[in-house]
C-alpha cells in the first residue's frame, strides 16, 4: 500500500478538490498524502474527510505548499491561476508530477509553467475528460477538411460559479480548429460581440459563453455553411470524469521525463 504514489490535492474544499479527494481515497492506485487550502480557509487544521462531512481520512488540511509537496509524488491542482503558478515552481522543486486543471491562465502564467516544466513533469489540460480530448482531435480534422465557407463558432455553457470565460475547454477547441486551418488562434479569435459589431469576418473563430445554475460543462463546435451546419458536441453531466482523468495523469506522469504534457499524451491520442 505504501508503494502507491502519494498525491497532494490543492484547493481541497473546492468542487474539484472534494471530488478528487474522494476518488483518490477510494482508488487503490494512489495514496492521499495531503490536502491543501489557502491560508485563512476555515478547513485548515481539520481532517479533510470530516470537513467534507464524511468519515475521517487521517489527512489534515494544511496551508503550506512547500511542506505538503515534500511528501508528494504528484500534486493535483484545480485552483486559481496565481496559486497554480506558485505551485508549479514548488512542485518542480519537490520533483513531483504537477497535474494542472486550472483554467483562465494568462500568457505570463503559461510562460512560468513552461519554465517549471524544465525540472519536473507537468500535465496541463483545460479539460481532463476522454470525450473532450477526442472532440479536440475531431475538431482539428473537420476544420482542416472545411474551408472558410464554413464559419466556426465555439459555444460553451457552465454553472453560475465559474469565474473565467471562454472556458479552458472552449480555448482548447478553438486552438484545435485554428491548427486544423493552419492559422494562429490569436489572429482569428472573435470574442464578446456586443452592439454594432459589423458583419462576421470570414475565417474568424467565434466564442460565446453561457453561465447558469449547476451546468457541469457543455461545449459545441459549430461549422456553419450555406444550407448546412455541422455541430460537434460534448456534454459533461458529472465532475468525476475530470477527476478520473486527473488521477490517470498523475499516475501516467510517474515515469516520464521532465516536460510539459497534455491529456492527449496521457490518453495516447496525439497525431
Ligand atoms: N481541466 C479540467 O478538466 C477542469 C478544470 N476546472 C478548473 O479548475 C479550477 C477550479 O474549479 P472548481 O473546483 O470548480 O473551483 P472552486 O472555486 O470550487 O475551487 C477552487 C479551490 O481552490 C482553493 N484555492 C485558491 N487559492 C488557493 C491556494 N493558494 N492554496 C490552496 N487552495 C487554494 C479555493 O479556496 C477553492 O477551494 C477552475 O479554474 C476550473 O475552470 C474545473 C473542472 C474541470
Ligand atoms: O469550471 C468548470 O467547472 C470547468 N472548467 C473547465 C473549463 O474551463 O473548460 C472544464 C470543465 O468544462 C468544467
Amino acid at each position: 500500500m505504501t508503494d502507491l504514489p502519494g498525491i497532494v490535492v490543492t484547493g481541497a474544499s473546492g468542487r474539484m478538490g472534494q471530488m478528487l479527494i474522494r476518488m483518490i481515497a477510494e482508488s487503490g492506485t494512489a495514496r492521499l498524502v495531503g490536502a491543501l487550502e489557502r491560508p485563512g480557509h476555515d478547513w485548515v487544521g481539520r481532517d479533510i474527510g470530516a470537513a467534507m462531512g464524511g468519515a475521517p481520512l487521517g489527512v489534515t488540511v494544511e496551508d503550506d505548499p512547500l511542506e505538503a509537496f515534500a511528501r508528494a509524488q504528484a500534486v493535483v491542482d484545480f485552483t486559481s491561476p496565481s496559486a497554480t503558478v506558485e505551485f508549479a515552481g514548488l512542485a518542480a522543486q519537490a520533483r513531483a508530477v504537477h497535474v494542472i486543471g486550472t483554467t483562465g491562465l494568462a500568457k505570463e502564467d503559461l510562460d512560468a509553467i513552461k519554465l517549471a516544466a524544465h525540472h519536473a513533469v507537468i500535465v496541463r489540460a483545460g479539460n481532463m475528460s476522454l470525450g473532450v480530448n477526442l472532440l479536440v482531435q475531431l475538431t482539428k480534422r473537420v476544420a482542416a477538411a472545411l474551408d472558410e465557407d464554413f464559419d466556426i463558432e465555439v459555444v460553451e455553457a457552465h454553472h453560475n460559479r465559474k469565474v473565467d470565460a471562454p472556458s479552458g475547454t472552449a480555448l482548447m477547441l478553438g486552438e484545435a480548429a485554428a491548427e486544423g486551418r493552419g492559422v494562429s488562434l490569436d489572429d482569428v479569435s472573435d470574442r464578446g460581440r456586443d452592439g454594432i459589431t459589423g458583419a462576421r469576418k470570414p475565417g474568424d473563430i467565434g466564442f460565446s459563453a453561457i453561465r447558469g445554475g449547476d451546468i457541469v460543462g457543455e461545449h459545441d463546435v459549430i461549422f456553419a455553411g450555406q444550407g448546412e451546419r455541422l455541430i460537434l458536441r460534448h456534454v459533461a453531466s458529472d465532475r468525476s470524469l475530470f477527476a478520473r482523468g486527473a488521477l490517470r495523469a498523475a499516475l501516467w506522469g510517474q515515469d516520464k521525463t521532465p516536460g510539459e504534457y497534455d491529456m492527449l499524451d496521457v490518453l495516447g491520442l496525439k497525431d
